[in-house]
């Protein structure tokens, strides 16, 4: 795109280096994480394994440098999430939510999957996880489709947008 090439050497001038953040893809085996990765780095997403241990990309997004990380979902791998989040012990969603080192963190919710029929609609999962009774936190639900892509920047976008919030 022109217009982002010409800012990027305006960038470039003021010496300015993008701001890198680091985001954690967290979900029970089989959610989709490493299929929307893939998607978000624009790859094919037709030959998925199950993650063993974990993928990080990245990808330039809103000026910033966003490392993502997506770490296996399967039972057997959720005792080392705590190793990807400094020391967090945790094991949920609600856990993770409680823990005293990541108060204030923005958390986005994908309701993945949603080109299924059989898909539990974004309203429904957001009361499932009584988002509602989050409070010291910005949070969002976005419904999408790894696979098809729908939703999928969308839900970028309101991180991005919440990390440069955060950081006036
Ligand atoms: N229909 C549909 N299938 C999806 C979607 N996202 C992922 N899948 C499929 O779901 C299966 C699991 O996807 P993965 O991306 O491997 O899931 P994961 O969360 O990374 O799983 P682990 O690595 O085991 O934690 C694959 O067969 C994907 O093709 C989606 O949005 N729609
Ligand atoms: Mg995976």
């Amino acid at each position: 795109m022109p217009c982002r090439g010409l800012l990027s050497v305006i960038e470039k001038l003021k010496g300015s280096t993008d701001q890198e953040v680091r985001i954690v893809l967290l979900g029970l085996d089989n959610a989709g994480k490493t299929t929307l990765l893939k998607n978000l780095a624009s790859e094919d997403v037709s030959t998925i394994t199950p993650t063993q241990g974990f993928n990080i990309k990245s990808v330039a997004s809103h000026g910033m440098k966003l490392n993502v990380w997506d770490i296996g979902g399967q039972r057997k791998i959720r005792p080392f999430w705590k190793k990807y989040l400094e020391n967090t012990d945790l094991l949920e969603l609600s856990e993770l939510i409680d823990e005293e080192n990541l108060k204030g963190v923005p958390v986005l919710i994908f309701a993945n999957k949603q080109d299924l029929a059989t898909a539990s609609p974004a309203s429904e999962i957001a009361e499932g996880l009584n988002l509602h009774t989050y409070r010291d936190r910005e949070w969002q639900i976005q419904a999408c489709s790894a696979v098809s892509g729908e939703g999928v920047q969308d839900g970028m976008n309101w991180i991005c947008n919440n990390i440069v919030n955060k950081k006036k």
